[in-house]
């Protein structure tokens, strides 16, 4: 049926429109686009496609036992047919998130709590690395580490005598260049000297004996660990049923094992190497203890002062790098849906927010790291600084040249780079370790931080907040603007029903975007709620009247009409009572029509249909049906020839009509996102919830969505 007589049936005024010349004058009809079949990769898509919780949850809407492929009408243009890409991309939002089950919307719906899954209920918290812990006996972790450590004490004791040697090596490379000075080469003995240099270069070669037996031992140890921490986080992952998890956290478990291999390794190695040198400088002369030792200790506990919140810097940082990295790996494969979102501004900005939480945590970090340098200067350089500096005063006390040569080999060979080791190997990995343990110990998964809202989400929220006060609170009681029971219609008997058994609730003030693939259906449904059609089975009210309710709905199609005569006649051809000036330039202004009106020279300017663009046609139709009396708007692409900021105004003009109800055939994405619900008509598998819901429970939506970006813009007018 031509858009023109719909318009003049559904408004009651067919008498006022007149056509010059008896031809429409609305130019070019659309070229409807051909039915196809769907494909198979499509019907794969659906079959798979997991619409349980939208079924389940999210709507009332059942369109029963559909049988898509047999209707050519309800086919998929290839224009919507978009590819489709690997569901973890298609689910993946600009924010990154997760799938949660869409919720219903009560005053969208009219049946709720339908049968909800009790698998759907969160699982309860459990310890991940415990694989006891489903009894609830959760033992602390430093009660699990003694218990790891005692039933492991012959590797604790191997540990210790390999240990042992390589540390006897420090002592004696000390020891020996001492006695090697003192009582070989300044006592004119040379032979005496080679030969405590030759038992030094022997204890050198012990000692790298002692550190490869040291190596096999460390690995005795680490491994049992890390297969400990492996069996926990399997366990947890097939608890969890999260493959995702699980490989994230078995790579921490690997992390976890080389850290802690390392942190062994320099703590022991620091442990030992120390021992060696203070045993040798007091057996060379207690005196050069009391030089040495006073700046170690401060070094060592100012390092150890460092330690924690190290920890929680390293723990910050790692967090902001996870976070950004988690980000951009749900962006890369998302960026379709970014783009058909229009949601380029909004990614940047959650991007730039992330690479700055990064950015601060790494400086705090570096901020940090100066301290552990400080003690490094302090525990391993000062010492050397000391023995110098106070040399002519030991010198002075009885400690001999070659004792000093000896603490100074110490001090420089030993202690400084067992103490850089250890102060870079347990600040860097030490800190990493404590962060992996305790995510895999302790925490589930990681939880990103909170991301401000970008400029453009704070923008929407205000539009919306601004929409919402300026739109009337619902009537309580008041009968719904639209329902739709079991509604069943078919345009012919032997034809496959476009609808069938559809429940369709929407309050007074709703703004339901209808979507879909072409030939679906969506243009059938306005055609039904406006009484253009009559269904075979099931009720259609509006505004708890029986369709046709005149007066009640008002339909924009997509070819919009203008008569010849006035643009104020234009206006208010759907009004009894004359249209004062002040409200029809009101309405001009809150569809968008302004500029035009003022073009054309004010409200009673003559209009020529025929010298007026396609996009002009749709805003003075627009116009006209927001000045009619009809409540509920049913905008059929009524709006494809605007751009998106002209359709988004017209669009919230309706949305924020006093006592208005608005319902959108939506063909851009951005017309959907401004709905507070959307209708996806997918034949059997019709589903209705917000744009976050859909894309995370609509295959159909996600596909839509994708198409979006691949159809071309619209003409202008
Ligand atoms: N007058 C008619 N007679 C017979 N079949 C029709 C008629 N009008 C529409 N159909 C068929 O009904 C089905 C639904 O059409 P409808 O126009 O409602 O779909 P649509 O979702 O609005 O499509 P589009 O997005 O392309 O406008 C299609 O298969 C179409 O071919």
């Amino acid at each position: 049926m031509p858009g023109r007589e719909r318009e003049r049936k559904l408004t009651g005024r067919p008498d006022q429109e007149r056509e010059p010349a008896g031809k429409p004058t609305g130019g070019p009809v659309p070229e409807r686009k051909p039915p196809h079949t769907p494909t198979p990769d499509r019907d794969r898509g659906r079959d798979r496609a997991d619409m349980s919780h939208t079924d389940r949850d999210a709507t009332d809407i059942r369109d029963q036992d559909r049988k898509p492929t047999n209707t050519p009408g309800q086919d998929q243009h290839p224009t919507n047919t978009p590819h489709r890409g690997p569901r973890s991309a298609s689910t993946s939002t600009p924010a990154g998130t997760s799938t949660p089950t869409p919720s219903p919307d009560r005053n969208l719906t009219a049946t709720p709590g339908r049968d909800r899954d009790p698998t759907d209920a969160p699982a309860p918290d459990r310890n991940p690395a415990d694989p006891g812990a489903d009894g609830g006996q959760r033992s602390p972790a430093h009660t699990r580490v003694r218990r790891f450590l005692r039933e492991r004490w012959r590797v604790l004791v191997r540990l210790g005598a390999w240990s042992v040697l390589e540390a006897g090596q420090t002592f004696v490379v000390g020891y020996a260049l001492a006695r090697a000075l003192d009582a070989g080469f300044l006592a004119g003995n040379a032979r005496t000297g080679l030969l405590w240099l030759g038992a030094a270069g022997l204890a050198v070669c012990a000692g790298a004996y002692g550190t490869g037996r040291v190596y096999r031992v460390v690995a005795a140890l680490v491994e049992p660990a890390r297969d400990r921490l492996v069996t926990a986080v399997v366990a947890r992952g097939v608890r969890e049923a999260d493959a995702g998890a699980l490989s994230g956290l078995t790579q921490q478990v690997e992390i976890a094992r080389d850290t802690l291999a390392g942190v062994v390794m320099v703590t022991r190695s620091f442990l030992f190497t120390a021992a060696g040198a203070l045993i040798g400088l007091f057996s060379l002369a207690p005196l050069l203890l009391a030089v040495v030792l006073p700046p170690l200790l401060a070094g060592v506990a100012l390092f150890a002062a460092t330690l924690r919140p190290l920890a929680h810097r390293q723990e910050a940082f790692l967090t902001a790098d996870e976070a950004l990295a988690e980000e951009l790996g749900a962006l890369v494969p998302a960026l379709r849906d970014v783009t058909a979102a229009g949601a380029e501004d909004r990614v940047a900005d959650t991007v730039d927010a992330r690479t700055d939480a990064e950015l601060r945590a790494a400086r705090a970090l570096a901020r940090w790291s100066v301290a552990r340098v400080a003690a490094l200067a302090v525990g391993g350089e000062l010492p050397a600084v000391l023995l110098l500096v106070t040399a002519p005063w030991l010198l002075g006390h009885g400690v001999t040249p070659g004792a000093l040569l000896g603490a100074l080999a110490y001090v420089t060979q030993s202690l400084l780079p067992a103490l850089n080791s250890l102060v870079h190997g347990l600040g860097t990995s030490g800190a990493r370790l404590t962060v992996v343990l305790r995510r895999l110990t302790r925490t589930p998964r990681h939880r990103e931080a909170p991301i401000p809202p970008s400029p453009d989400a704070r923008d929407d929220a205000r539009d919306d907040a601004r929409d919402h006060e300026r739109k009337p609170a619902r009537r309580p009681h008041a009968p719904p603007a639209l329902s739709l029971t079991s509604v069943t219609f078919s345009y012919g008997p032997a034809s496959t029903p476009v609808l069938n058994g559809l429940d369709l609730t929407l309050p007074e003030g709703a703004h339901l975007a209808v979507v879909g693939p072409s030939g679906i259906g969506k243009s059938t449904l306005t055609g039904l709620v406006a009484g253009l059609l009559t269904p075979q089975h099931g009720t259609i009210r509006v505004y708890g009247r029986p369709v046709p309710a005149p007066r009640a709905t008002v339909l924009i199609p997509q070819e919009a009409y203008v008569t010849t005569g006035t643009l104020a006649e234009n206006l208010a051809l759907f009004r009894d009572d004359p249209v004062p000036e002040a409200e029809l330039l009101t309405a001009a202004d809150a569809v968008g029509l302004t500029p035009l009106l003022e073009t054309l020279g004010g409200p009673g300017a003559p209009v020529a249909p025929a010298e007026l663009s396609a996009g002009e046609r749709q805003l003075i139709a627009l116009t006209r049906a927001y000045l009619s009396p009809a409540p509920l708007a049913l905008l059929d692409e009524a709006t494809c020839h605007l751009d998106p900021e002209a359709e988004a105004r017209a669009e919230r003009a309706f949305a924020t009509r006093p006592g208005g109800t608005l319902v959108v055939v939506a063909h851009r994405i951005s017309s959907a996102r401004r709905a507070e619900r959307i209708l996806v008509m997918d034949g059997a598998r019709t589903a209705c919830g917000t744009h976050g819901e859909l894309l995370r429970g609509s295959d159909l939506y996600q596909d839509l969505v994708g198409g979006w970006t691949a159809r071309p813009a619209p003409l202008p007018g």
